[in-house]
């Protein structure tokens, strides 16, 4: 059994989200529609093991559509493996997960037509050039070639990649290649799009560029899952956070409602993974000593 999940400072659970919040209209949205937007993101009793390795240990998640997301946890949290089974890369050992409305192993021709993914050690067909790989994406999805070219043009304007869109991608820098597969997973204009680390590697002139187009695209109401160790860059970008560690979710909910009372989302975060006063280094007493 899961343990009982916490927010910071022992406040009663932020995991497994109010319905009234989960439902809550897209923000930046005006009018409030009728009827509540169904979830972009559920997952019921999600388990994976590696061997004896336990990855992800039964989690719920219920991510809304429209938001912002950021997926937190330490190094092997189990973020990338949770990632991967709620886009169809990984088969679960066991649960259910629906994106966008549909089963992702029930029905996942439906579910792949309606994500976009930036997966991590993103695998590309390095001898294609950046826009060679941007037109057989947009061929694969079925989008006609003149809007295949116009969108091309644009991405890769906007993510100052058109000075080098004839250069094979096995040229392409980490930041690049990032940037690349970005402009691959919006190509089709998905309703949510999964982003494993998207700013690694990715310099800040051009992580200013993807903040701004991925917060249009949410205002638009499609939905950004993105998995981060950066809490300041979580806290600055999302409005919904869902904390990872051990393999389970040990808080989920609006930023507001997982920072609890602590002053910042990494204070909260470090004390929702009982990370506090570890790793300061003390038995390292040899290091920097005598030589
Ligand atoms: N293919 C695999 N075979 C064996 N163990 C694996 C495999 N993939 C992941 N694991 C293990 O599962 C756990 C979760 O790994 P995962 O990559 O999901 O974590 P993460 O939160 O994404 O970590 P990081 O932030 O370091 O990328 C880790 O203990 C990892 O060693």
């Amino acid at each position: 059994m899961p343990e009982e999940q916490h927010g910071p400072g022992g406040t009663p659970a932020t995991a497994g989200p109010p319905t009234d919040i989960g439902t809550a209209p897209p923000a930046g949205g005006s009018a409030a529609p009728a009827a509540p937007a169904a979830p972009a993101v559920e997952v019921e009793g999600l388990w994976k093991r590696f061997g004896e390795q336990i990855a992800v240990a039964g989690i719920d998640l219920s991510l809304p559509a429209g938001r912002f997301v950021g997926l937190v946890g330490p190094n092997g949290a189990g973020k990338t493996t949770t990632l991967s089974m709620v886009t169809g890369l990984l088969r679960p050992d066991q649960g259910r997960v629906r994106v966008a409305g549909h089963d992702v192993w029930g029905d996942p021709v439906a579910v792949k037509a309606r994500i976009g993914v930036l997966p991590e050690g993103l695998r590309l067909f390095e001898r294609l050039s950046g826009r060679e790989l941007l037109s057989y994406t947009g061929r694969l999805r079925g989008l006609p070639g003149a809007e295949v070219d116009q969108r091309a043009t644009q991405l890769l304007d906007v993510l100052d990649l058109a000075g080098a869109q004839h250069k094979l991608v096995v040229d392409y820098s980490t930041g690049m290649r990032k940037k690349i597969g970005l402009a691959a997973a919006l190509l089709h204009n998905p309703e949510v799009l999964f982003l494993d680390e998207p700013f690694e590697g990715v310099d800040p002139v051009s992580a200013q560029t993807v903040r701004t187009v991925l917060e249009r695209y949410t205002e638009s109401g499609a939905t950004v899952v993105f998995s981060s160790h950066v809490m300041e860059l979580v806290e600055s970008l999302c409005d919904w956070v869902a904390v990872m560690a051990g393999g389970r979710i040990r808080a989920q909910g609006t930023l507001a409602e997982v920072r609890g009372d602590a002053p910042s989302l990494q204070s909260a975060f470090l004390e929702l993974v009982g990370a506090r006063g570890r790793g300061t280094g003390e038995t390292l007493d040899w290091l920097g000593g005598a030589r």
